[in-house]
């Protein structure tokens, strides 16, 4: 049985869940359960801390699990990422009070606080920055400066509305840039059935990405449509009751759907239809 761990909170955890659900895996109805068999597929899920799951990945307590790059690289383990799963995508950055720093050497001196102590303390040590000390926290770590535990902060960013409430501004280039991983031991053998959880969540993130393009074209512009859409490996091309037209079908990354949509009526396709993808192996 492949043993799968699980965020059980926080931002990772719920599209976690809806990902393995998506893929045809057995999820927990109740928050409180902290193991899921699911004999139908051949795995056990462990609900754990989404910090401490790279930590048991790289243990071999269980062989693969989801968590976050930026959780990864700070708990130092040596999992290793697997598959990028696209999403709690953010940037991990540097901040302060607005106006006051803009470069990372004036860092120098200065007290950072973090609830990343790991990835920050790497990350200058890389750029030969010392600071004075790193102050480990566990949330809120925008509020430290005014409480004056600290100078700077390092912090996930995403929209960018916590720091602008607590009147501080990134500077420097991006730490890193996170999305939730799949990740596993990098020693040792695949672990049994990875290689089937793999596909299938891969099935899961390209029927999200895709749309299905079905549209009819003149003959004549066959060739000119199927340069807008060629498709994943070739579109297919049917003929039609109308012998002058043909009937082109392909799959298109969901976010060019419009853009695509106008280049194909601008050449002269007419009926273009689009379709969600619900599953797919490519
Ligand atoms: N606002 C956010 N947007 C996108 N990803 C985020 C956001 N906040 C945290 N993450 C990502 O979620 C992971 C951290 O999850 P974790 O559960 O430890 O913290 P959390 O979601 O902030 O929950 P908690 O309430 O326990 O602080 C990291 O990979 C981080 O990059
Ligand atoms: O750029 P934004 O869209 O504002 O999101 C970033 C914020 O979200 C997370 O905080 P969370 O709400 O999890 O609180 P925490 O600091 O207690 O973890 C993160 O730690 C940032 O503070
Ligand atoms: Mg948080």
């Amino acid at each position: 049985m492949l043993r799968i761990a699980v965020p059980n909170k926080g931002s990772l955890s719920e599209p976690a869940a809806d990902l393995l659900r998506e893929a045809g895996y057995r999820q927990r109805r109740d928050s409180r359960e902290l193991v899921l068999p699911d004999p139908d597929n051949d795995v056990e899920f462990f609900f754990l801390r989404p910090r401490d799951i790279a930590v048991y990945v790289g243990e071999g307590t269980v062989d693969v699990g989801i968590t976050g790059r930026d959780l990864l690289l700070d708990s130092a383990s040596t999992a290793t990422e697997h598959l990028r799963l696209g999403f709690a995508r953010s940037t991990f950055r540097f901040a302060a009070p607005a106006g006051r720093l803009t470069d990372i050497a004036q860092i120098a001196g200065h007290r950072v606080a973090t609830s990343y102590p790991v990835l920050v303390a790497d990350y200058l040590r890389e750029h030969g920055v010392e600071a004075s000390g790193i102050v480990r926290l566990d949330g809120a770590v925008e509020t430290a400066i005014r409480l004056g535990v600290a100078d700077v902060i390092a912090d996930v960013v995403e929209t960018g509305t916590t720091l602008r409430a607590a009147g501080l501004e990134i500077f420097g280039e991006p730490i890193l840039r996170s999305e939730a991983v799949l990740v596993c031991r990098a020693d040792g053998d695949e672990p049994a059935g990875l290689d089937v959880l793999t596909r299938r969540i891969q099935g899961v993130l390209t029927a999200q990405q895709y749309v299905l393009m079905d549209y009819d074209v003149p003959l004549a512009l066959v060739d000119q449509a199927v340069g807008i859409t060629p498709g994943l490996e070739s579109p297919t091309v049917s003929p039609l009751h109308n012998r002058e037209w043909a009937a082109v079908r392909a799959m298109v990354r969901r976010d060019e759907t419009n853009r695509v949509m106008d280049a194909l009526y601008d050449v002269g396709a007419r009926a273009i239809l689009v379709t969600s993808i619900h599953a797919c192996r490519l």
